[in-house]
C-alpha cells in the first residue's frame, strides 16, 4: 500500500509556478527524500501533503485520504516537524510533552506513560527536567519530533496503526546540527521506520538522503527531474575515477605516457592524475597493468560518483544528464 500518492500536483504563488505536474508515490513503511536546490518547492510540497496549503490542481492522498476533502483524517495520520517551534521555552521538555498529551486529550495515566516513553526513545531523559530554553539545537529538534508523536498509541509498532501517526514529514530535520546530533537524529528516523512509520523528508544534505532514503526524488524548476534508489540515481552520472599520486614529475610523466588513450585529467593537487574508470575490477586492473612496469605510483584510490555529483548534474540545466533525463 502507498502511504503517499501525489498525482498531477500543481501550485503557483501569483505568477510563479512552484510545483508543475508532480507525480510521486511513497510505499508505506519506506523513507522518501525530496531533494532540490533552495526555492525548488520542497516546503511547498510538504505543506500541501500535510494540509497546510491547498493545491491548485492534482490530488494528494495520505493513507488513501484526500488532503483537501478528508483533511481531518489526513491530520490524524501525520506528524509534521517544525510546527512546534513556538513551544514554551520556560517549560521543561517533559512539561512540553505533557502539554501536548493534554491537548490531544490522552487519558492522564496513558499520557504520562507516553511522555516517559518518548523522552527515552528520543534520548531526552537526562534533559527532561530542564527548561527548553537551555536545550541545544539537536535536543530541540528531537523534542519537536517527539511532540508530533505524542498522539500515537504507546508501545513500538502500535504507533503505526491507523489510529495514530503513521506518516511523518521532516522538513530539513538536521539543518544546522553538528555531526553527532545529526547521527542521533538519523538513528531515531531509522527506529521510526523499524516501527512501521513512513518518512517523507526534505534535505539539503545529500549524504542524509543517501543514508536514510529508500527512494530519492530530485525536484528542480517545479518538476521531479529524477527519482529512484540512491544507487539508481548514482548510475545516471558517469564519472568514476581512479586517482593516482606520484612522488616526482618523472613518475607522473611516465604514467601519462603509459596511459595514453585513457581519459586523463590532472588531479586537484600537484603530482596527481585521475583516470576515468567505471570502478570495475577489469577497468582498474587494466590501468594497474599498464602502470606496473612503466611508472612508480605512490598511492592509488578509486572514486565512484556520489550523490553530490548526481545532484549537481541533475539540477544544472547545462548538464547533459539533466537534458537527457528531462527528455
Ligand atoms: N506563501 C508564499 N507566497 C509567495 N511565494 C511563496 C510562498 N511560499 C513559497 N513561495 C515561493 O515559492 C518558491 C518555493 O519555496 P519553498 O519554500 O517551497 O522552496 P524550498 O525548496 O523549500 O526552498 P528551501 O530549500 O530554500 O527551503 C520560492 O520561490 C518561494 O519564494
Amino acid at each position: 500500500m502507498n502511504a503517499i500518492e501525489i498525482s498531477g500536483l500543481r501550485k503557483s504563488f501569483g505568477h510563479k509556478q512552484v510545483l508543475n505536474d508532480i507525480d510521486l508515490t511513497v510505499p508505506a513503511g519506506s523513507v522518501c527524500a525530496l531533494l532540490g536546490p533552495n526555492g525548488a518547492g520542497k516546503t511547498t510540497a510538504v505543506h500541501i501533503c500535510s494540509t497546510l496549503l491547498r493545491p491548485d490542481a492534482g490530488t494528494v492522498r495520505i493513507n488513501g485520504y484526500d488532503v483537501v476533502s478528508q483533511a481531518d483524517s489526513v491530520r490524524g495520520a501525520i506528524g509534521l516537524t517544525g510546527q512546534f517551534a513556538a513551544v514554551d521555552g520556560l517549560l521543561t521538555g517533559r512539561e512540553n510533552l505533557q502539554l501536548m498529551a493534554d491537548l490531544r486529550h490522552l487519558p492522564r495515566k496513558a499520557g504520562r506513560a507516553r511522555v516517559e516513553e518518548l523522552l527515552e526513545q528520543f534520548d531526552l531523559l537526562d534533559a527532561a527536567a530542564k527548561p527548553l530554553s537551555s536545550y541545544s539545537g539537536g535536543m530541540r529538534r528531537r523534542l519537536d519530533l517527539a511532540m508530533t508523536l505524542v498522539g500515537g498509541t504507546p508501545g513500538t509498532g502500535e504507533t503505526s496503526t491507523a489510529a495514530g501517526t503513521s506518516v511523518i514529514f521532516l522538513d530539513e530535520p538536521t539543518t544546522g546540527l553538528d555531526p553527532r546530533s545529526r547521527a542521533t537524529m538519523w538513528d531515531i528516523v531509522r527506529r521510526l521506520v523499524d516501527d512501521g512509520m513512513t518518512i517523507f523528508l526534505t534535505t539539503q544534505y545529500l549524504e542524509e538522503a543517501d543514508q536514510l532514503a529508500d527512494r530519492i526524488a530530485v525536484l528542480d524548476g517545479g518538476r521531479i527531474v529524477a527519482q529512484g534508489t540512491p544507487t539508481e540515481l548514482k548510475r545516471l552520472v558517469p564519472g568514476g575515477q581512479v586517482r593516482l599520486r606520484f612522488s616526482d614529475t618523472d613518475a607522473l610523466a611516465d604514467a601519462r605516457r603509459a596511459l595514453s588513450g585513457h581519459d586523463l585529467r590532472a588531479g586537484s593537487a600537484d603530482l596527481t592524475l585521475t583516470v576515468a574508470s567505471d570502478g570495475s575490477f577489469g577497468s582498474v586492473r587494466s590501468i594497474v597493468d599498464r602502470l606496473d612496469a612503466a611508472a612508480r605510483v605512490d598511492d592509488i584510490s578509486i572514486a565512484t560518483p556520489n550523490l553530490d555529483d548526481v545532484f549537481f548534474a541533475l539540477t544544472d540545466s547545462n548538464s547533459t544528464v539533466a537534458q537527457e533525463v528531462s527528455r
